[in-house]
């Protein structure tokens, strides 16, 4: 299997260049050149099986014969053993058809842990098999990054340096990054948004001499190694409710677009799903442009779903690709025109094939806080705010017969606050974060200046 860069001037790579690379050379983003589909058969027959084996089934279509399948078997089931969970992404029913998919019983209590177990193990393979060691770079509004610090924390072929906006995530999500105090971790604070600390990073990959010097890699959603293992649980929980036999829809709270793409890349293999919907909250520049046929950036607000607070969707490069019938060139256009005038307009073809397998919605902050008191008052269920996004916007969204399933991507104890605004509740953190509050922190608090960065991790990185 061969991935190709969404701009088209990159050289195609295998699954584990791709992996490494993050991001590709001409700036774009890697897809499989090909996307492999799996038979309605060959579905049907994940029904009753461990998360672990569909989630071989699925990626091994990705990585072909490059990690070999006992060693491929072997990185899926320990990353899977790190949840606390038996079913990993158990689906619960909070009213008639509407199912949650919980994605946060992994370390960190977020979805993040899904893909992240994952790919750190794979690239410490990859990195040993070679004897090479790698900076990997990443850019979080709270749950990326704290799942990239567990997941890499110790390991001798990586080094991870984390950009947060200083400020702006929750407190126990900044904990639970600044409090890891292994030797390869490093956690900046930015002088600025989550979206300073994306370019900041994109910058980073474009600067050739940089990203040479230090083997730069990166495990934002940017990489194909985190979309593959998420589109896993798109099988796991449509297959539960019935599918291929009966199709099911998707409301996916988004931010960066991996995860509802993932969802998209699930219905290219093969997974009869009805409608993927985009779920926004106040920073609706997703929903606008499905309304609108025009991205166009305008401003990005804090809000109490903090991990959605993003103007540039990386991933969203990666369906304007497949839209636009994988012309990369009208991609490079469509991406310097967000560079020099901060929206460009989607060609027709595009928007309009994104408007047949899409919906989206948005839920500002009144709305998001009444659906946490409302599920907590009938249903007895805690939402996390961004899950409250996904949920406000699927009940307000004409409906099909067909099950909705909303995707649970943060465990409410990672966002106290908001919860118990909304709801009188607030949301106890497992016992192995009990401690948390106690726990010494270590950050470096940066100035958004590429030399300052650059300087900073070129100097403490152990692959320069
Ligand atoms: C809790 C939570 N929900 C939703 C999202 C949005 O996911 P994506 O960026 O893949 O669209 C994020 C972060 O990205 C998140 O941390
Ligand atoms: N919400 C994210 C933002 C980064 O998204 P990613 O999926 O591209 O890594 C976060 O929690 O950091």
């Amino acid at each position: 299997m061969q991935f190709v860069s969404t701009r088209g001037q990159a050289p195609a790579l295998g699954f584990s260049d791709a992996v490494l690379a993050g991001l590709a050379s001409d700036g774009g983003l890697y897809v499989p050149q090909v996307w492999p589909e799996l038979s309605p058969d060959e579905i049907a027959a994940f029904a009753g099986k461990a998360y672990a084996d569909v989630a071989y089934a699925v990626i091994s279509r990705f990585t072909g014969d490059e990690i070999p399948a006992a060693k491929l078997r072997a990185i899926i089931d320990g990353a899977y053993q790190s949840f606390r969970h038996p079913s990993v992404t158990p689906l619960v029913e909070i009213e008639s058809n509407h199912f949650v998919l919980e994605l946060f019983h992994g370390p960190t209590l977020a979805f993040k842990d899904v893909a992240m177990q994952f790919l750190s193990r794979i690239m410490d393979h990859v990195l040993t098999e070679r004897g090479l060691r790698a900076t990997i770079v990443g850019a979080t509004s709270g749950d990326t990054g704290s799942a990239a610090i567990e997941a890499f924390r110790g390991r001798d072929t990586t080094d991870i340096f984390i950009l947060h906006p200083l400020g702006r995530t929750s407190e126990v999500q900044r904990r639970q990054m600044t409090t890891v105090l292994d030797a390869n971790v490093h956690n900046i604070a930015l002088e600025g948004t989550f979206d300073d600390c994306q370019d900041a990073v994109k910058a980073m990959f474009n600067n050739h001499a940089f990203r040479d010097s230090v083997r730069l890699s990166g495990v934002n959603s940017i990489n194909w190694g985190r979309i593959v293992a998420q589109i896993v649980y798109y099988f796991v929980a449509a297959v539960s409710l019935g599918a291929p036999h009966r199709k099911v829809s998707f409301t996916v709270p988004t931010g960066n677009f991996g995860d509802i793409f993932a969802g998209y890349c699930a219905k290219r293999m093969g997974l009869p799903i009805e409608k993927l919907v985009i779920a926004t909250n106040a920073n609706d520049i997703l929903r606008r442009t499905l309304d609108t046929g025009r991205y166009e950036m305008t401003g990005v607000a804090p809000t109490i779903s903090p991990s959605m607070d993003i103007q540039i969707s990386s991933n969203f490069e990666r369906l304007l690709f497949e839209s636009a019938g994988r012309d990369a060139a009208a991609v490079s256009r469509m991406m310097a025109a967000l560079k020099q005038s901060r929206g460009f307009d989607l060609p027709e073809n595009s928007i309009a094939a994104i408007r047949a397998e899409f919906a989206a919605g948005t839920s500002g902050e009144e709305a998001t806080s009444s659906t946490i008191a409302e599920t907590w008052a009938k249903s007895a269920y805690l939402l996390d705010p961004h899950t409250a996004v996904g949920v406000s916007v699927a009940r307000n969204l004409s409906r099909g017969p067909e099950p909705m399933i909303t995707l649970a991507t943060a465990h409410p104890a990672k966002f106290p606050s908001a919860v118990k605004a909304a709801s009188g509740i607030e949301p106890a953190l497992p016992s192995w974060l009990g401690d948390l509050y106690q726990r010494p922190e270590r950050v470096n608090v940066l100035a958004n200046d590429q030399r300052v960065l650059e300087n900073f991790i070129g100097s403490r990185t152990r692959a320069a």
